[in-house]
């Protein structure tokens, strides 16, 4: 099949990517021209495990192309949409960079035209970008249908040739049969493709979002109950989890949930309960939660030490989670504000993130290149990003390097009970 992807972020590239992959000629196209030159040479400027293998395999076998020229998508059997939708003044997800997209597509089709919106998007806006289309150009014969995405940052190549499900909202039979078509190589297994109308798709994700965001949250609140009882939250993470209705995934208690999705979507979903009467207060405590989280670690610091003033601290790990370089909503952001607003100096090391921390904090505050290097002379480590490569340091050379062996686990990556007898001040998240 033709496909064109209109913005190509780690949305939009990964889907160009493996719907190339999987033998369709796809087109991606994106405004910002500096992308699209790195990404015609094979030059992918996200870390995203796979994907530049696929940019560079599909691209050599001519069936993956950039381009800024949103011309290209005039041919294609479906357009997907996947620009940012971004946290609005109040809460709310802009729609500028979705309706913009929208408005330059109208321009360049004609006849049959089928949208799919793979953006999250506010219910309703499948029928906002259907209106703006055909202000634009009433002759177009359109299917908007909403296509949300579920992917992981990190296992992103993963989750999007091996989905869970794959939730398509339309109405339209020749919407559903284009799309069932294309999804069919990705779902040969039990997995579904689940078809429903539009707003139901377009609240679908949010819905998934915002319970996954609660269940951190939960858990967050239950490691400080368990900080404040003698409770060990691992323990209590594994009795919860053996319950088959429950569940393991995403109940591991940390800094708080970071990235550019949870925060804004969460947001975004109280600003749509807003305008609809409705105060969603679950998701305003989830969110408070959240932010007190990421606040934890300083908290115990000062209350270990005192004051943080000239101390130095070191910091593992920027990236909002392992496996990416994003930065967006990072918890380490808030902790290494919060240190320095103590008057603390901080020295950090992230396998792959450090470009995105320099972008935040210039030369506020310290670059290491290696873990070691990092806790040299350092008066406390926080653990803010649970990399592999962190879980298993030689904690004797780690202690021989630090001034004062105190560390913040803000990932529970150690086991307490060693920590305590290698001699560390040991503090994790909700565990004694
Ligand atoms: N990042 C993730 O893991 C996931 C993101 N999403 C959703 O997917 C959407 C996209 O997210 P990301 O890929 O992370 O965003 P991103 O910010 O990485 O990429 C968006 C791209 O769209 C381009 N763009 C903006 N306006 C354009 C226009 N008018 N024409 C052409 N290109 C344009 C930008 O230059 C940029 O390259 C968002 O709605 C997000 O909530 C959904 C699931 C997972
Ligand atoms: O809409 C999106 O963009 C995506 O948002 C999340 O994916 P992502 O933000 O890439 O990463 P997650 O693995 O969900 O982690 C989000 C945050 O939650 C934190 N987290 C996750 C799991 C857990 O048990 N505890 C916890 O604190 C992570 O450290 C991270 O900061 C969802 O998992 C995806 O399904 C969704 O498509």
């Amino acid at each position: 099949m033709r496909i064109a992807v209109i913005g190509t972020g780690y949305v939009g590239l990964v889907a160009g990517a493996c719907l190339a992959d999987s033998g369709n000629e796809v087109v991606c196209v994106d405004a910002d021209a500096r992308k699209v030159r790195a990404l015609a040479d094979g030059r992918v400027p996200i870390f995203e495990p796979g994907l530049e293998e696929l940019v560079r395999k599909n691209g050599a076998a001519g069936r993956l192309s950039f381009t800024s020229d949103v011309a290209a998508a005039a041919e294609a059997e479906v357009v997907f949409l996947a620009v940012g939708t971004p946290e609005g003044e109040d809460g709310s997800a802009d729609l500028a960079h979705v309706l913009e997209a929208a408005e330059g597509l109208a321009r360049v089709r004609e006849g049959y035209t089928l949208v799919a919106v793979k953006s999250t998007v506010p219910v309703g806006t499948g029928e906002r970008i259907r209106r703006v289309m055909l202000q634009v150009n009433p002759g177009l014969d359109l299917d908007v249908a909403s296509n949300p995405e579920f992917m992981k940052e990190g296992a992103a190549v993963a989750d999007f040739q091996k989905p869970d499900r794959v939730v398509i909202g339309t109405l339209s039979e020749r919407a559903r049969a284009l799309l069932g078509e294309l999804y069919a190589p990705f779902v040969r297994t039990e997995k579904p493709i689940l078809f429903m109308d539009p707003r139901s798709a377009e609240l679908t994700k949010y819905a998934a979002n915002a319970m996954l965001a609660t269940r951190i949250s939960f858990m967050n609140d239950i490691a400080l109950l368990c900080e404040r009882t003698g409770a060990d939250v691992d323990l209590v993470r594994k009795g919860m989890g053996a319950d088959a209705r429950i569940g393991y995934s995403f109940l591991f208690p940390g800094v708080g949930y970071g990235g550019s999705c949870f925060p804004k979507d969460v947001k975004a979903l109280i600003a749509t309960g807003r305008e609809g009467g409705l105060d969603l207060e679950i998701l305003k405590a989830v969110e408070r939660t959240n932010l007190r989280q990421k606040r934890a670690l300083v908290q115990k610091a000062v209350r270990h030490f005192g004051a943080l003033e000239g101390l130095l601290a070191a910091v593992w790990g920027l990236a909002f989670k392992p496996r990416t370089d994003d930065m967006r909503e990072a918890p380490a952001i808030e902790v290494m504000e919060g240190l320095l607003g103590k008057g603390a100096q901080v020295r950090c090391h992230d396998p792959v993130a450090e470009p995105a921390a320099r972008r935040w904090f210039h030369d506020r505050v310290e670059y290491a290149r290696s873990i070691y290097d990092c806790v040299e002379g350092a008066d406390a480590l926080f653990v803010v990003t649970e990399w592999n490569q962190f879980r298993k340091p030689d904690l004797r050379k780690v202690k021989r390097l630090m001034r004062h062996p105190v560390i913040f686990d803000g990932r529970n990556v150690f086991d307490p009970a060693r920590m305590r007898e290698l001699g560390f001040a040991y503090y994790a998240i909700g565990r004694p």
